[in-house]
């Protein structure tokens, strides 16, 4: 196996060799064009996505400035929103699922590295896949450490350190993120806390 096949099996692997550098310096260049767009210039952010992306859904919207270090190793499902100020570090595999939303400053760690000292000097680290399910929406400011699993249905509150895997069909909050309540059919009257929709086309 090279460095590459090594990374994405979630082995230790080391970054700079067997190409990996030019494959982000590569990233980092379809970045910065991305970045550098005029806010006005939307089937040029469209077309540098799709390119920067493994594999995108039809409507996907990312705000910049965007961050990741191959973009290759992110799939994205139908309807996807990230707000600004997202990282996704994917020396592992990312998979996003349909009708998920990012608030400001979602980051997804795939990468870490040991922790005994001499173990991180060694120039090993890792990456391990982080999968987030259909229907989730990210709070601002959420971090999602590596090898987690957020289900479908879910809602991450705000500021939370999401550590450990998240079940379908909740509200999970803090740091490290525990899951507080279930979300329930008696949910769907309300658009914030105990207010009630008032419109026609949705109830
Ligand atoms: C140089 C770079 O760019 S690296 C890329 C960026 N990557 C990162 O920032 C990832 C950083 N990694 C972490 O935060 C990891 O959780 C580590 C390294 C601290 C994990 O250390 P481990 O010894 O494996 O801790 P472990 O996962 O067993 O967690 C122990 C407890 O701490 C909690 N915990 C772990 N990390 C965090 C965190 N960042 N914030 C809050 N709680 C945490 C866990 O939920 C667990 O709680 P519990 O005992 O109540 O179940």
């Amino acid at each position: 196996m090279n460095q590459k096949d090594r990374m994405l099996a979630g082995l230790p692997y080391k970054a700079w060799l067997d190409g990996l550098t030019e494959e982000r310096t590569a990233a980092r260049l379809l970045v910065h064009q991305l970045n550098s767009l005029s806010p006005d210039a939307h089937e040029e952010r469209d077309e540098l996505i799709r390119k920067l992306l493994g594999k995108t859904g039809e409507l996907v919207h990312i705000e910049t400035p965007f961050r990741c270090d191959y973009g290759s190793n992110i799939t994205v499902g139908n309807n996807f929103y990230a707000n600004f100020n997202c990282t996704i570090l994917d020396v592992g595999k990312v998979v996003i699922g349909e009708n998920v939303m990012f608030a400001p400053n979602v980051s997804l760690y795939t990468a870490g590295h040991p922790v005994h000292p001499d173990s991180r000097n060694s120039g090993y680290e890792y990456g391990i896949a982080i999968t987030i399910g259909n229907n989730v929406w990210i709070g601002g400011n959420v971090i999602v450490n590596p090898g987690v699993t957020i289900g479908n249905n879910v809602v991450i509150g705000a500021g939370s350190v999401v550590t450990k895997n998240i079940p379908d069909n909740v509200i999970a909050v803090g740091s490290p993120c525990r899951v507080v309540r279930e979300i329930t059919e008696e949910d769907r009257k309300y658009y914030y806390k105990d207010r009630e929709f008032d419109v026609t086309d949705y109830k």
